[in-house]
């Protein structure tokens, strides 16, 4: 579970500041998938980046499984983002000399690279037939398509078995069935292995996967409602 207390965040802005979270609560319980939508400006990358640990909120508070996470050092914060965290951003940033398995073997907690053991190198294998590319591990990123990409981006986030799943517009670089179909991986695998998931999106044609969607406008959420099923 990932909760949100209170989150207020102020970039400088000439002689003032400006509010780019305005007291932000929000939690996802484990298996929820929560979206997050609003304008350009809103303040969901600031959210995303505060629940990251790569932001550090003026006020207010990141838990996770009831345990704080804001106002960590360095090395703490890197720990937890390795450990506990899922992070999926706009564009995939695959290593282009490494294969889809690759990718999955060379994340640290898997203990992997060319001495991977058997052990990592099944559980990599299992992570990719759950993204649906069990028979594409061999190849390398040039040879799959944008949506195959994500679906690597996705299965190495997933890498540490993490809690919370922080998902930034998984889909802006993708065509409509790509689209579609990352959506509902998020769902399928957030309600499968119980991840608590917030996912960023300009994008509301599937938001009848959310569990829940919140709006932000001007840093503060608006409304948050029951998406409409
Ligand atoms: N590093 C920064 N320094 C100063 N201001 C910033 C910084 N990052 C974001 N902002 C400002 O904070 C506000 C919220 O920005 P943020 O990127 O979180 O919004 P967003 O909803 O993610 O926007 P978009 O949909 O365009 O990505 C905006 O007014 C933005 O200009």
């Amino acid at each position: 579970m990932i909760t949100l207390d209170n989150l207020v965040l102020s970039y400088p802005d000439g002689a003032r500041r400006l509010t780019a979270l305005d007291h932000v609560s929000l939690t996802a319980d484990s298996g929820e998938l929560v979206g997050i939508t609003g304008p350009s400006g809103s303040g969901k990358s600031s959210l995303l980046a505060v629940a990251a640990t790569l932001a550090t909120p003026d006020s207010g508070r990141v838990l996770i499984d009831g345990q704080e996470i804001t106002g960590l050092g360095r090395d703490a914060a890197a720990r937890v983002r390795r450990e506990q965290l899922g992070i999926v951003f706009q564009q995939a940033n695959l290593v282009p000399s490494l294969n889809a398995l690759d990718q999955l073997l060379a994340v640290p907690t898997l203990g992997g690279g060319r001495r991977a053991g058997r052990a990592a190198k099944a559980s990599a294998v299992e992570l990719l037939e759950a993204v649906g590319l069990g028979a594409q591990a061999k190849l390398m990123p040039h040879q799959l398509s944008g949506g195959q990409r994500q679906r690597v981006n996705i299965a190495r986030a997933l890498v540490s078995s993490p809690s919370v799943l922080l998902v930034d517009e998984p889909t802006s670089a993708l065509d409509s069935q790509a689209r579609s179909a990352v959506i509902e991986l998020i769902a399928e695998l957030t309600a499968s292995n119980g991840t608590s998931t917030l996912l960023v999106t300009h994008d509301l044609q599937h938001a009848h996967r959310f569990d829940r969607l919140v709006t932000l406008v001007d840093g503060a959420i608006v409304e948050p409602e029951l998406a409409a099923v």
